[in-house]
């Protein structure tokens, strides 16, 4: 594994999301370095074929297959399941002497009868094989095609590439598109099979090696990963025996009077990601109720702002958080601004981001380098109500870039989006974690490590990880107060 000068891996395994037109590069690079195209499909075929014998017993598969290359697929499909026994019938889409290139070449090689795509094509069928159309897909699936896939009824479907009338990167439906029970793609997952709510609609999902090189990535320079301990596992913090608790990161975080929760569950679950010292300064009023309930956390009272810029002036502060439990009175703001100017790498979520509806530029002026936001949709719209429209991925990646600011966006996907352009996608969530209090947790853990590494993306590509594992550990019935405890058992877990 490579990285680059930022430390993310280059590329690994499986991590990197390619668009659509990446997908195509990596096909035109492997040429490019002497793989044929015929070779890709043969290897894509044959990998299909491989994963369908691997699950189904032998039975009568209806291959549809459309004009293009992911027909091509399919009548390597269509050859190679005929060869391990099964009774085969392929309906195309179009006529024949329309195949072009590669997929003329395996409809020859299949050989056999091809008759026109009907929905009678899948009369008796075990299996159907979706090879209509993949990363080609250029306008909504209507007429036959479309007929014929809303037909299949309760029969396994395969897909190839992608369920055909879904597309790779918007994961929108075009048209119609008959979810799969198993989806075979190539090289490198696109965006459709990672995210919601094309996710869906793949099912299992198998990310084929057809040959390509993982060096075409090189050229590709993909800026969208799966987020996976793989990716950050060694550089994730650790205390050494030199480390004290002040080494190790202090956080100085900011509480409010009204939601004391949501203060405690972000001060325990800093503690919990590693940061040795968590400092929280809070109204004088309600300093006793957090003392007596974060033992081990640092309580000090203000009585106002300057009181509270006095707290967080503490030298040896290398982070901050603010927001969870701040409130969104005047007062609040002030002590956003206050923190943004300590300049220490700082998380910003919840109250600190909605204070500043109908006023972000104040907010966006005062932001450095070092901050991360962290907003839910609803919090996000306050903030950029300009940018409209419903992809998370776009509208992360275009506020970090108007904000210089690493921006996490909440939600089923969590999108982690840097300024330099670096995407990392959260994928796999538990729905369970969307009860109160779950997205405090998540800027506790973010701004723990944090004050551990002074990286922002980082930060909170390795916070978003550890709350979906607790997520997933905690499991039904979860609330946010499951999640911190769970900590150590996850560390122990990337550590292993
Ligand atoms: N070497 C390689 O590159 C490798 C490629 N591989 C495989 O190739 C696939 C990509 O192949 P591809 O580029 O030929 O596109 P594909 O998905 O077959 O569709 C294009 C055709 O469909 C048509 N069409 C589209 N939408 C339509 C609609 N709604 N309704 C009706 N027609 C529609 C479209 O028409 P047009 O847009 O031209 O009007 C065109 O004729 C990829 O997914 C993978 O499976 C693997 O073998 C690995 C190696
Ligand atoms: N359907 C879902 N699937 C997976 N994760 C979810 C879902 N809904 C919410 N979450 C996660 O739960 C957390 C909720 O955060 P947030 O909305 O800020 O809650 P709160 O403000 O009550 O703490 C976020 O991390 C979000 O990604
Ligand atoms: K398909």
């Amino acid at each position: 594994m490579t990285s680059n000068a930022r430390g993310w891996p280059d590329y690994t395994t499986d991590l990197n999301i390619l668009t659509v037109a990446q997908c195509y590069q990596a096909d035109q690079e492997a040429m490019a370095r002497g793989i044929t195209g015929e070779t890709l499909m043969e290897a894509a075929g044959a990998a299909i074929a491989r994963e369908i014998l691997a699950r189904w017993p032998s039975g009568k598969a209806a291959i549809l297959c459309g004009p293009g290359n992911n027909g091509g697929d399919g009548f390597v499909v269509a050859r190679l399941l005929k060869e391990a026994g099964w009774q085969v019938v392929v309906g195309l889409l179009g006529e024949w002497s329309q195949l072009r290139g590669d997929a003329s070449t395996m409809a020859q090689r299949w050989g056999e009868d091809v008759r026109p795509l009907t929905v009678e094509i899948l009369d008796g069928a075990t299996l159907v094989v979706d090879a209509l159309f993949g990363a080609g897909l250029s306008k909504p699936v209507e007429g036959i095609a479309a007929e014929t896939l809303e037909a299949i009824g309760q029969v396994p479907v395969v897909a190839v590439d992608v369920p055909s009338g879904l597309h790779g990167d918007s994961t929108e439906i075009l048209g119609t598109a008959r979810p799969a029970d198993l989806t075979v793609t190539f090289f490198r997952p696109k965006r459709a099979h990672r995210t919601y709510p094309g996710a869906l609609h793949c099912g299992e999902v198998v990310v084929a090696d057809i040959g390509i090189p993982a060096e075409v990535l090189d050229q590709i320079a993909p800026t969208l990963w799966e987020n996976d301990l793989e990716l950050w596992r060694d550089r994730l913090p650790r205390p050494g025996w030199r480390d004290n608790k002040f080494s190790r990161g202090m956080l100085a975080m900011a509480a409010g009077v009204e939601m004391t929760g949501a203060a405690r569950l972000a001060a325990r679950a800093a503690q919990r990601a590693g940061a040795g010292y968590v400092l929280l300064a809070s109204p004088e009023k309600a300093s006793t109720l957090y003392r007596v309930s974060l033992e081990s956390v640092v309580v000090k009272g203000y009585r106002d702002t300057l009181g509270y810029s006095e707290i967080i002036s503490d030298e040896r502060v290398n982070a901050c958080l603010i927001g969870p439990g701040l409130g969104t009175d005047f007062g609040g703001m002030e002590k956003v601004l206050a923190t943004l100017r300590r300049e220490v790498p700082t998380v910003l979520d919840a109250d600190a981001l909605s204070l500043f509806e109908g006023n972000s530029e104040l907010l966006f002026e005062n932001l450095h380098g070092g901050c991360v936001l962290t907003p839910h949709a609803g919090e996000f719209k306050r903030l950029f109500p300009e940018f409209g429209g419903e992809d998370y991925l776009a509208l992360a990646l275009a506020a970090a870039k108007k904000t210089g600011a690493v921006i996490l966006l909440k939600g089923a996907n969590t999108f982690i989006a840097s300024p330099e352009g670096e995407i990392i996608v959260n994928t796999g969530a538990s729905a369970d974690l969307a009860t109160a209090g779950t997205g405090d947790v998540l800027a506790g853990l973010i701004a723990g490590i944090l004050a551990q590494t002074g990286e922002p993306l980082l930060s909170a590509s390795i916070g978003a990880w550890m709350h979906s594992r607790a997520g997933k550990l905690a499991g039904p019935g979860l609330i946010a107060e499951d999640l911190s405890p769970l900590i150590p058992k996850i560390l122990n877990e990337i550590n292993r």
